[in-house]
């Protein structure tokens, strides 16, 4: 052989590699690409393009294909088998992405489809960075049978082992059925968009042949439904680029895996801690003379927390709490509060679920926690009880329990009952507390006690209405204060409104050197 024919040869191997890839170029073509934007939706490769930074995608695995020949499968093998993987940034942070292609074989997953995701979550998980998973697939490649199977549990073994180690985002952007639902689920948060994301166990066909019930995708399984009825996704996007924008927002409050930290960021320029500002003033005035009338406790929480953003987590669902990712003087934590303008800020199923899976959420990722408290108790209905409010309500004290990261308590006003035990009290592990002097810490509210522990006395009373009111403001006056809690410690200060944001900052200062140690289990036994 001369060096002219070696020379040669490379030229031509060379070629072969460009050519392969003008055939992966050309291969998902403008028709199939046409017919995704018809739908109101991108390709896999134009949704990295517009989640990571700029230039920052590298593919994986691009030539892989398929190994099938069964179904005349042989004679169709395109390049990446339907799931385009790699790497890249967000704002300069690594992370790992995996995005379905319905173009090719409608990103429905077979053997070779599973062995890249699971590569590049692999890849995710020994870098320690996020991995996030766009779907948008028709689910196990029928022609593939069991082998599809196999690689969704292989996937879903993966997303449980990197449970709480590195964050797992998963975008839904298009049909996501049967099985294949319960890896997105598994992971930390699922962002869907509205009217062209569904996920279902089964579709509205099967549906109405085995129950007779008469639903379209969108009713069954819709990006609204999921975000306001099941609690089974976080975020309603309006359209792709704003579900990409939310990834983005929530990827900065997290850092890339459980030993390292969020980003940080300087404290607010031109605002000094102590001093205080018109907005801290307000806090002075928001809550109303009369118990039972409701206030935006989202202007609290905008107030104490840099620059008034907080990227809420679930909006839609359980609105008698909010959740969310805040920064204080530049740090990311997570906040919880109940909100007085829903259900009174009530604590129900949904709510404690919410609350528990968030909470768990920050821990896991070392956010402090910092809880608002205006709670009457749980909410009291024949539907809760039998809905399971004992163990699902149980979820949010086993997860506040549980959490080792630094956590703050701020009451505002009603913190009766269970849910005082319940929402951040002292009992449960929180290292600061404080209380306004509106808060009303106590078994109930003085209507209800009265009629309890006085009935006797108004029934035999002259003016049965003048005394039911006498002791009730003897009660309140008494009980429905933050000084008893304070008198024993259960509350480490009685604020002013107005210093809240302040003795926040300074709590959570004080706290960032936290170290708890639990003993060691296998693991708890969470009331699932
Ligand atoms: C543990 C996991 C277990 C599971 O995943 S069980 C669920 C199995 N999957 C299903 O039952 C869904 C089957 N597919 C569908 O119902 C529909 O294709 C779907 C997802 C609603 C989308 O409908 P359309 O938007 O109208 O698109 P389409 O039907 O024309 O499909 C586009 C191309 O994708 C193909 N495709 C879709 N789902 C597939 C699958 N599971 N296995 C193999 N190929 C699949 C479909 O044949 C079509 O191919 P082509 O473009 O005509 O060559």
């Amino acid at each position: 052989m001369t060096a002219d024919d070696a020379g040669g040869r490379t030229a031509l191997r060379l070629a072969e590699l460009a050519e392969r890839r003008a055939v992966l170029a050309e291969q998902s073509g403008p028709e199939r690409a046409a017919r995704q934007h018809a739908k109101g939706k991108l390709t896999a490769r134009e949704r990295i393009e517009a989640l990571l930074d700029p230039g920052s995608f590298v593919e994986l695995d691009a030539l892989a294909r398929h190994r099938c020949h069964d179904f005349g499968m042989e004679r169709q093998r395109p390049y990446g088998d339907g799931v385009v993987t790699g790497y890249g940034t967000v704002d300069g942070r690594r992370v790992c992405v995996f995005a379905q292609d319905f173009t090719v074989l409608g990103g429905a997953l077979g053997e070779v489809f599973g062995e890249k995701i699971i590569k590049v979550m692999d890849l995710a998980l020994r870098t320690g960075v996020p991995i996030i998973g766009i779907n948008d697939s028709g689910g196990a490649r029928i022609q593939e049978g069991v082998v599809s199977l196999a690689y969704y549990a292989e996937l879903v073994k993966r997303h449980v082992a990197a449970s709480g180690v590195i964050p797992q985002i998963s975008l839904i952007t298009g049909p996501c059925a049967g099985g294949a639902v319960y890896a997105p689920a598994i992971t930390d948060l699922v962002v869907m968009v509205d009217e062209i994301s569904h996920m279902f166990v089964t579709g509205p066909e099967v549906l109405r042949a085995v129950t007779g019930e008469t639903v379209d995708r969108e009713q069954l399984g819709g990006a609204r439904r999921h975000n306001t009825i099941s609690g089974a996704a976080h975020y309603l996007a309006q359209d792709e680029k704003d579900a990409f924008d939310y990834v983005r927002l929530v990827l900065g409050h997290l850092p890339s895996n459980n030993m390292s930290e969020p980003p940080a960021y300087a404290a607010r320029a031109g605002l000094e801690r102590e001093e205080t500002t018109e907005a801290d003033r307000a806090l002075d005035t928001l809550i109303p003379d009369r118990r039972n009338q409701p206030y935006d406790m989202a202007r609290v929480v905008h107030t104490v927390v840099d620059d008034g953003e907080l990227v809420e987590v679930q909006p839609l669902f359980a609105p008698n709490i909010i959740c969310g990712f805040a920064r204080v003087e530049g740090r990311s934590v997570g906040v919880v509060a109940n909100q007085p303008l829903h259900a009174a800020g009530a604590l129900d199923i949904d709510a404690s679920e919410k609350a528990a899976r968030f909470i768990r959420l920050c821990d896991a990722f070392e956010l402090p926690v910092l809880t608002f408290v205006d709670v009457p108790g749980f909410l009291t209905s024949m539907a809760q009880e039998s809905g399971g409010i004992i163990r699902k309500g149980a979820k949010l004290i086993y997860a506040y329990c549980e959490a080792t990261v630094p956590m703050v308590t701020v009451i505002t006003r009603k913190a009766y009952g269970g849910g005082y035990g319940v929402m951040g009290s002292k009992h449960l592990g929180i290292d600061i507390n404080l209380a306004w002097p509106t808060a009303e810490i106590a078994v109930m509210g003085g209507e209800g006690a009265v009629n309890v522990i006085h009935r006797r006395e108004i029934e035999r009373a002259e003016d049965p209405e003048a005394e039911r009111v006498r002791l009730r403001t003897t009660y309140e006056e008494t009980l429905c204060t933050p000084y008893v809690a304070a008198e024993r410690g259960y509350v480490d200060a009685v604020i002013m409104p107005h210093e809240t944001r302040a003795r926040v900052a300074s709590s959570l200062e004080a706290l960032r050197e936290k170290r708890q140690e639990r003993l060691p289990r296998k693991h708890g036994n969470i009331p699932l």
